[in-house]
């Protein structure tokens, strides 16, 4: 069995655990358009000032810092400083064979606490609540890089 196949468990795990990262990713880039659309603000280049049909009456304000706007862009920011490293560690760790329960665990676990952080992030939750979840989800990333060092090293 070769174990970047769909005849491998743990791979499909993988798989399913990727694409819906790969779908928060991209998604949140879209909630940026839809909250700058909604509120026409949060723009962030001089250029985006020129009028267009999209944005016929260009104001200096929309260049000002908006929260419902940028906490979004924040989202995303932390999104891309944590799921590539889980995209590209998590496949070396299928191919290390973990155990099933444990592949589950730390992949899935991404994945929950990585939404968990989201929900936390976009409903302005105390500080201590979204850290956790950024806590669970970098913690598992780290322990699927020791498995990946000590399956090559050892
Ligand atoms: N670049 C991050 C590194 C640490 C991190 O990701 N912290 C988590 C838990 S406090 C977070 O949600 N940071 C907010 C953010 O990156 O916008 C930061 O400056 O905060």
């Amino acid at each position: 069995m070769t174990a970047l196949t769909f005849d491998n468990p743990v791979f499909i795990t993988y798989a399913i655990a990727a694409a819906l990262m790969v779908l928060k990713i991209m998604g949140q880039g879209w909630m940026t358009v839809y909250r700058m659309m909604k509120s026409n603000a949060g723009l962030v280049n001089p250029e985006d000032l020129r009028a267009t049909p999209l944005n016929p009456d260009p104001r200096p304000e929309q260049l000002d810092l908006n929260d419902y706007v940028d906490r979004s862009r924040r989202m995303h920011r932390n999104d891309l400083e944590n799921i590539p490293a889980f995209l590209a560690i998590g496949l070396i760790f299928v191919i290390a064979a973990p155990p099933g329960w444990l592949a589950s665990l730390l992949l899935y676990g991404f994945v929950a606490a990585r939404l968990a952080h989201a929900a936390a992030y976009l409903t302005a939750q105390n500080h201590e609540v979204r850290a956790s979840f950024y806590t669970i989800g970098s913690l598992f990333v780290i322990a699927m890089a020791l498995f990946v060092l000590w399956a090559a090293l050892v």
